[in-house]
């Protein structure tokens, strides 16, 4: 049987300013669904939205909270709990080897070099790149980066997967590959993900679509509605 994510997220009266630009407005939102997707425009709000659940961004006024944890009051314990994966792994590897990018990430949560070590190899190796463990990060390809990006923040147990864009800069191999490779992670243990992205069939693999337009929610279910009302709405 699938495990389903035993988190919550949860908006309220949210609202994103910067100066007197309104960039996100969220009312009421709930999210508990093991595999969310969010799509919508450039501009929309997409990434805004991710870095909201994990703290990234403060709300200028309201509340967002994981598991009941206010994002703001409880930024530390949030951030442990709902990883980040960027676009671009280079932002996110900053040693130089894939080994000792994962130990950096572990650092807070293992005080014990050797722990740390293995800890991290394991988590390579669930990837399926422990060879890559000491190679030159700068020389792996984008495919290989992004799954070494995807091990830092996986190694630290999340119960919340936030991926914005993370496929954007991978060719058609190393997408399906890294989109494999979280799934297949995600499922065995029940990670909730929430995916931004312009892939529209990546989108529609989930079980609840959130389309973002102009900083609000106005569309919001089963991802084939969703998708259709996007593709109405874009329409030229
Ligand atoms: N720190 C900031 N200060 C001012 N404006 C910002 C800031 N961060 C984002 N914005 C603006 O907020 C709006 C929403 O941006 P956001 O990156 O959330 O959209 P997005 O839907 O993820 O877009 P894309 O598909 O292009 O990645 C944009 O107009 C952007 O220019």
């Amino acid at each position: 049987m699938m495990p389903s994510a035993s988190v919550e997220i949860a908006f309220r009266d949210v609202r994103v300013l910067a100066g007197t630009r309104l960039l996100l407005s969220i009312a009421q939102l709930q999210l508990t669904q093991r595999r969310i997707s969010v799509i919508g425009p450039n501009g929309g709000g997409k990434s805004t939205l991710l870095q909201l659940v994990n703290g990234l961004v403060e709300p200028t006024e309201g509340y967002v909270s994981v598991d009941g944890q206010d994002t703001v009051d409880h930024g530390r314990a949030v951030r442990q709990q709902a990883g980040f994966v960027f676009s671009n792994p280079a932002a996110q590897l900053v040693m130089p080897t894939p080994l000792e990018d994962v130990e950096l990430s572990l650092r807070r949560t293992l005080r014990e070099t050797s722990q740390r070590r293995s800890a991290a190899m394991r988590s390579l190796d669930e990837l399926g790149i422990a060879e890559l463990a000491e190679r030159s990060s700068q020389e792996l390809s984008s495919g290989q980066q992004q799954l070494v990006a995807l091990a830092t923040v996986l190694a630290l147990k999340p119960s919340v997967l936030l991926l914005d864009e993370p496929t954007t800069l991978l060719d058609l191999v190393n997408a399906q590959r890294f989109t494999q490779q979280v799934e297949k992670l995600a499922q065995l243990h029940g990670i909730m993900t929430i995916t931004a992205t312009h892939d529209l069939d990546l989108a529609a693999q989930a079980e609840r679509t959130l389309l973002i337009h102009d900083g609000e929610v106005v569309a919001d279910g089963d991802p084939e509605a969703v998708i259709t009302t996007y593709r109405r709405r874009s329409a030229v």
